[in-house]
């Protein structure tokens, strides 16, 4: 399949002698459109154009939740890493894109404060991360953690934001309170974990931060977004998202203002290995081995083709 438009598909048009010169109203790449055959001389909206960006030769970008899943386990198990080692880096990597999307105005205090709000599982684990550091880049973070898993792991987390003199809500505001207190929200509610319809206290948590009127940066998922499909016109529309380590389905329908890819933990050995399931990759003809947009370290960005979010056509950031 190709991105095949007719010529009102197009813009920004003129013409170079014989051929035609458009950008893909799909993919934005400029191409060459030269006049075939019996149509010469027929004008450029009559033919069908055809983009030379294949469709089905661009590899999927996306993770499934499966396979964010799958991903997850092998930096584990095979890879070596502990859970908090990959939470740090995710965390950190978090901090890093609030902080660029969001620079602090050095003359006053505008913009400092961030509400940190964490979910029940390890995307609330990033969120806790992510407070800390943007406490250490000179942000007024405070947490709102209404669901505490007992582990220590979140426990130490816990403890550190409060070593920080990070502090904690015990109830969230209402949405014009909490638009006045606060200059931003980060979403660290849920990530990959999620699944089907959203429940309490979540569901009162997601409309009050919807009705709210500061932007939102989300970890790795808009958070009561379907992991694959996205979310609706009535669900969070996070003006920055940060996805770690793959972006995942969802993020297709992602038409905020910024995307990063943080999570700078992927050896490169695992970024390439074709993923499962397979069935959902022999759609894809054109390519044996689809691969998807990993975080690379920096000097090895071998898939730096997918270093765009398909669909919502925005450049991903690494950080
Ligand atoms: N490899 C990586 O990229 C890493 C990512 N990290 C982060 O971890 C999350 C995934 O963590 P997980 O604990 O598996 O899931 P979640 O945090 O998304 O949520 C699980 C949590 O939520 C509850 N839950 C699920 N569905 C619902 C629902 N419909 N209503 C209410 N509650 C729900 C469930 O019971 C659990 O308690 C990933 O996205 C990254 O952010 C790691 O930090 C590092 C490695
Ligand atoms: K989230």
């Amino acid at each position: 399949m190709y991105h095949c438009r007719g010529g009102l598909g197009f813009q920004n048009s003129h013409n170079i002698s014989h051929m035609y010169k458009y950008t893909c109203g799909l993919c934005s790449r400029d191409y060459i459109m030269v006049a075939l055959g019996i149509a010469w001389d027929y004008s450029a909206s009559w033919f069908g154009c055809i983009c030379l960006a294949q469709v089905s030769s661009l590899p999927d970008p996306t993770s499934s939740q499966e396979e964010a899943q799958s991903i997850d386990q092998e930096l584990f198990s095979t890879a070596g890493f502990s859970v908090d080692q990959l939470m740090e880096l995710a965390g950190l990597s978090c901090a890093t894109a609030v902080a660029r999307a969001f620079p602090l105005d050095t003359d006053t205090t505008k913009g400092r404060t961030v509400l940190v709000v964490c979910g029940p599982g390890n995307n609330g684990g990033d969120g806790l991360v992510c407070a800390r550091h943007l406490k250490l880049f000179g942000y007024e973070p405070t947490v709102f953690y209404p669901k505490r898993p007992k582990k220590p792991l979140f426990q130490g987390l816990v403890t550190q934001c409060h070593t920080m003199e990070i502090s904690f809500l015990d109830v969230l505001p209402q949405a014009e309170a909490l638009s006045r207190t606060f200059s931003l929200v980060v979403d660290a509610i849920f990530g990959f974990g999620f699944s089907g319809e959203v429940r309490e206290p979540f569901q009162s948590i997601l409309s009050t931060i919807c009705a709210a009127t500061i932007p939102v940066a989300s970890i790795d998922v808009p958070s009561g977004w379907d992991v694959e499909i996205g979310g609706s016109s009535h669900d969070l529309n996070p003006d920055v998202l940060i996805s770690l380590t793959a972006p995942k389905r969802c993020t297709r329908n992602f038409h905020g203002r910024l995307h990063f890819l943080g999570g700078r933990f992927v050896p490169p050995t695992l970024a390439q290995k074709p993923r499962p399931p397979l069935s959902e990759h022999h759609k894809h003809r054109a390519l044996a081995r689809p691969r998807l947009s990993l975080q690379l370290p920096r000097n090895r960005r071998r898939v730096s083709c997918c270093a765009r979010s398909e669909g919502s056509k925005l450049p991903l950031m690494y950080i």
